[in-house]
């Protein structure tokens, strides 16, 4: 199935302390989220994959921030099953396919949507989708590039999830407001989990 198959919702989420890892996890899939996409951008996050890997098997574990090839080898050798990058480019497409696993990578305009499908690449994140044109961008690639599909992340909320979601041409949307700073530091999971049981319900 593919990763913008999974759920509404791709839970974006940047973690401190691997030992909130695993109650994170457990909390979005008590939720009916059973995906995840951990960021690459804390000295941790390797460890915190490690940990979610070997403990909650049940969630779909990617890795987000990929920026380099090393990135996609460290991640998909932490027990990531997909990669997410902020952009795309030739050597992120390569290290992914070496890694076995799929790639998001992320464009923002129609010419790095159409380098994406010279690539072979054909669903992509969105990003910054609020800043690059919002849902009313993608609307309009629809005609001129009908097999693409997209997960638009950036400025994503709850409250415009709707509008990306009622697109032909949008799998699932990404963000992190599933996962706010102050809960994930306050260990505050059952928030989490209710953040994700909403976001679970914004389609189907
Ligand atoms: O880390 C990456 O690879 C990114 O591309 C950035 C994230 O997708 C955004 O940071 C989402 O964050 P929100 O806008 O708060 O939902």
């Amino acid at each position: 199935m593919s990763v913008l198959d999974l759920s509404p919702v791709i839970p974006v989420v940047v973690l401190d302390d691997p030992d909130r890892a695993v109650p994170l996890a457990r909390a979005l899939l008590a939720g009916g989220v059973g995906v995840l996409e951990l960021t690459l951008r804390t000295p941790t996050a390797l460890e915190s994959l490690r940990r979610i890997a070997a403990e909650v098997p049940d969630v779909h574990l990617g890795a987000g921030t990929c920026v380099r090839p090393a990135d996609v080898h460290a991640a998909v050798g932490a027990g990531a099953r997909f990669v997410v990058s902020p952009g795309t480019t030739p050597s992120l497409v390569a290290a992914a396919r070496d890694a076995g696993v799929p790639l998001l990578p992320g464009v923002a305009t129609v010419s790095e949507a159409l380098q994406a499908l010279e690539m072979g690449v054909s669903e992509l994140k969105f990003f910054p989708a609020e800043q690059s044109g919002g849902a009313a961008f993608l609307a309009a690639l629809r005609s001129p590039l009908p097999g693409l599909r997209f997960c638009p992340t950036g400025g994503v909320t709850a409250a415009n999830a709707p509008d990306y979601l009622a697109l032909g041409n949008v799998g699932c949307v990404g963000g992190s407001w599933l996962t706010p700073d102050d809960a994930v530091r306050a260990g505050d999971f059952d928030r989490v989990r209710d953040l994700a049981a909403a976001a679970a319900g914004l389609r189907g």
